[in-house]
């Protein structure tokens, strides 16, 4: 196959290679983002991009969450501008699983901050059965519910907040799940000190950087009743070998049960898919999603504008 990179995104050399391009050829222009108006959605670049093409196909769902000029403005230029395999793929199962999952349905929301996650967990409160909870943003709800957290992660202004996430499950029925114990360390560093203690009897001075064993047992008993599972943000820091046990763990179940029961498993965001390449899992998984935070705007339910602007099919 005749494959060609320009030196450029626009501009004389690219038009010439485009009209030099034969049949079948491939032409592969240089980072779009090294000029100011990609990330403006500048008219003027839109147009000088879609100059050398006669269509556009927008296959990079990882930034269809960006108005840029690559994904938004250029297709005012190009008709049909229409969506690629893959964003069909993370389209179908990202809004199709959620609009329309086979229950039971679980959602697992992990990650660093329950600020970052707010949106997804309201919106997936309204349509999950039971909905799982690790990470940093667990302390958060300890600490609302009265418990000690020591030196974990807390986000002090969203204590109502989590409060009131644990009042919207309760009416909605879904069960919430928190872990039940936690590995805590001495320091956030990966040759700390670390014990496994019950969720509500933190020591002072420690931090929990994971789920503990009992959690693990309690979420694997959960996860075996349903038939699709969304997971997005890791149980724990699991770039410290010591406290990647949690994640680790939650990747091997989902992994189980997409092979031998069919469970319909989705991953997104940047860190849990990572966390499921480095224990080599990722081709166990029903869908792995190439997008970070588009696929948390999509689980949140906002529209992309990437995908907005594409015609219908
Ligand atoms: N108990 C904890 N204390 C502090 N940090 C934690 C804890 N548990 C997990 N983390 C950190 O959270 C980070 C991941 O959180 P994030 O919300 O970014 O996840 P994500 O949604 O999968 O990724 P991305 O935002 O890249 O799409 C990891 O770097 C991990 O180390
Ligand atoms: O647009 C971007 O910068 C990348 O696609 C990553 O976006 P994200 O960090 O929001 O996933």
């Amino acid at each position: 196959m005749y494959v060609v990179m320009a030196n450029d995104c626009i501009g004389e050399e690219v038009e010439k290679l485009a009209a030099a391009l034969p049949e079948g050829g491939v032409l592969l222009l240089e980072n779009v983002r090294f000029y100011k108006e990609e990330e403006k959605n500048d008219p003027e670049f839109a147009k000088k991009l879609a100059s050398v093409a006669d269509l556009y196909v927008n296959d990079a769902f990882g930034t269809a969450h960006r108005a840029h000029a690559s994904t938004e403005g250029v297709t005012k230029f190009l008709k049909p501008a229409v969506a690629g395999f893959l964003m069909q793929k993370e389209l179908d199962y990202l809004v199709g699983a959620v609009a329309n999952p086979k229950k039971p349905f679980a959602a697992i929301v992990g990650g660093s901050k329950v600020s970052t996650k707010i949106g997804v967990i309201e919106s997936l409160l309204a349509k999950v059965d039971i909905l799982i909870l690790g990470g940093g943003m667990i302390y958060t709800f300890y600490k609302a519910q009265g418990y000690a957290v020591g030196k974990s992660l807390v986000e002090e202004d969203k204590l109502e907040l989590a409060t009131s996430l644990i009042e919207k499950a309760k009416a909605k029925g879904v069960s919430l799940l928190l872990p039940t114990d936690i590995v805590v360390a001495d320091k956030f560093a990966p040759n700390a000190e670390s014990k496994i203690v019950p969720a509500t009897a933190i020591p002072d001075d420690w931090m929990g950087l994971d789920i503990g064993p009992d959690a693990i047992k309690t979420f694997n008993a959960a996860l075996d009743t349903t038939q699709t599972i969304i997971w997005n943000g890791p149980m724990g820091v699991f770039e410290f070998e010591k406290f990647a046990a949690g994640t680790d763990a939650i990747a091997k179940k989902l992994a189980e049960l997409t092979t031998s029961k069919g469970v319909t498993t989705i991953i997104g965001g940047g860190d849990s898919v990572a966390a499921v390449e480095k224990a080599g899992l990722a081709d166990k998984m029903s869908h792995i999603s190439t997008g970070g935070g588009a696929s948390l705007e999509l689980l949140e339910g906002k529209p992309l504008p990437g995908v907005l602007a594409l015609d219908d099919a």
